[in-house]
């Protein structure tokens, strides 16, 4: 299948007959032109793939200078065309400037047809890859604009989370590490992905790690990678998340799960700027912009030996913290009211509100689960409710067991989460700690959490 299209320049109209009679059985469209001015008129110039240009035109005059002024103009109107340069007064400098200037390849005339066929072919094919690239390079930035995509605007209009904001806003800016504490479900992640929306690195990718889901054996492999062979499993090569984040941001979601021996591992890659695949000796560079996250105290973290304090100060160059929605007087209504619209609409449920009885039960409750406790409230509520005015009575807040009782009609399933819920009490939401009691894995605490909606 002949493909291309092909752009001769030369003001010897035999040459141009010549040429145009070897290459019409490979390319699909020809065009020639026998003076170089022609090429001004042209509006679609980036059409064309290749271009094969003579280096003189006027009678006399054989510097090769006319060449490089058209070569230069020709990069100036279409910097990814492919300029062949043909002459018959070619020698080293000349070709060298040429190339200097951007042209693909240089041809002595008279020409060999195999080498000028192959010349123009491998010319072809660098035209193609780099429209290629282009291609991918647009998809790459559309994908990345899909993934960033922030779905979830932040509500309320609180005091303290306008002062967070303000925060966030002067922080993204700059490329300071980040660490964002607070209870679960206040909107730490939401945060996040906030700082990377307002910074410079905005139109590149915000790749986020939960810590709390990753199991102890793959973290290292999941953050830094690892070579093809580098373990039993290792079948193929793999792009760690810091590799992946490179040039964007980096979220480290329950920072407080890392083990200690990763700690340390984290640290050189903040320090150095670069990271080591596992089985690899060979370092990548790597230009992130770190935001971590923590229910947990790091600080009691570091004084009981769990946390590395070096790492705590790397981590924490900016420090914001989400108060826990009870302490964010005014945000809950308006909080119940975006949600309840958010469901009203994604269940066809019509326009529906809240009466004051059970305004007043939202705002008196004290959301240990926060944001995500009033969401998933809500969304229940209009699933079950009937009317369109919702009163006290449609809100059932969740149990959440304090205190363990051992009672006779207990259920397993009651016994665990009951143990569970107090052994992360008593470790102040420190996940490591609890789940030492407990005797479990971090990744099967972190699991029963989420089956148990603690
Ligand atoms: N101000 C807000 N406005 C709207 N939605 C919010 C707000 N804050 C939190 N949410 C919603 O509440 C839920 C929990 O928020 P998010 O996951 O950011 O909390 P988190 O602190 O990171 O939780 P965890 O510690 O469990 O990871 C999400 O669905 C989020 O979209």
């Amino acid at each position: 299948m002949k493909e291309g299209n092909i752009l001769i320049i030369d003001d010897n109209k035999s040459v141009l007959s010549a040429l145009e009679l070897l290459l019409q059985s490979t390319y699909q469209t020809i065009t020639t032109f026998s003076n170089p001015n022609q090429i001004t008129s042209i509006q679609n110039l980036h059409n064309y793939d290749l271009v094969l240009l003579d280096m003189n035109f006027s009678a006399g005059i054989n510097t090769g200078n006319e060449g490089l002024y058209w070569l230069k103009r020709i990069k100036e109107m279409s910097p990814d065309i492919s300029v062949i340069m043909i002459t018959a007064y070619g020698d080293v400098e000349l070709a060298v400037r040429a190339l200097k200037e951007g042209a693909t390849d240089f041809i002595l005339k008279p020409w060999d047809n195999k080498k000028l066929l192959a010349t123009l072919q491998s010319a072809f094919q660098l035209r193609q890859s780099k429209r290629k690239i282009q291609q991918l390079e647009q998809n790459e930035k559309s994908l990345k604009s899909i993934i960033n995509k922030n779905n979830r605007s932040i509500i309320g209009n609180s005091k303290a989370l306008l002062d967070i904001l303000k925060t966030t806003k002067k922080v993204a800016k700059t490329d300071a590490n980040v660490l964002i504490t607070g209870e679960n479900g206040t909107g730490k992640e939401l945060i996040a992905k906030e700082l990377h929306q307002w910074s410079n690195r905005k139109d590149e990718v915000l790749v986020c790690v939960d810590m709390g889901s990753i199991t102890e054996s793959l973290f290292e492999s999941e953050l830094f990678g690892h070579v093809k062979g580098a373990f039993t499993d290792a079948r193929e090569d793999r792009t760690g998340k810091f590799e992946a984040a490179h040039k964007g941001t980096l979220f480290l979601d329950e920072i407080g799960n890392l083990p200690l021996t990763l700690q340390a591992k984290l640290l050189a890659v903040i320090q150095n700027r670069e990271v080591v695949k596992i089985g690899s000796n060979k370092p990548i560079p790597v230009d992130i912009r770190l935001i971590c996250a923590t229910n947990c105290n790091l600080h009691k973290m570091v004084e009981e030996g769990l946390f590395r304090e070096d790492l705590l100060y790397r981590i924490n160059t900016i420090h914001i913290e989400v108060p826990a929605l009870k302490d964010r007087e005014g945000d809950i209504l308006i909080l119940a009211d975006f949600f309840l619209n958010l469901y009203s609409n994604k269940y066809g449920k019509g326009k529906l509100s809240i009466d004051k009885s059970a305004q007043k039960k939202l705002t008196n409750h004290n959301w240990p689960g926060n944001i995500r406790e009033l969401q998933h409230t809500i969304e229940r509520c209009v699933i079950l409710s009937d009317n369109n005015t919702l009163a006290a009575s449609d809100f059932i807040f969740k149990e959440r067991p304090q205190i363990f009782q051992k009672t006779l009609d207990t259920t397993l399933d009651i016994m665990e989460k009951s143990m569970i819920s107090n052994a992360i009490s008593k470790h102040e939401g420190n996940y490591s700690a609890a789940a030492n009691q407990l005797g479990v894995t971090r990744q099967t605490l972190y699991n029963k959490i989420k089956r148990y909606d603690l």
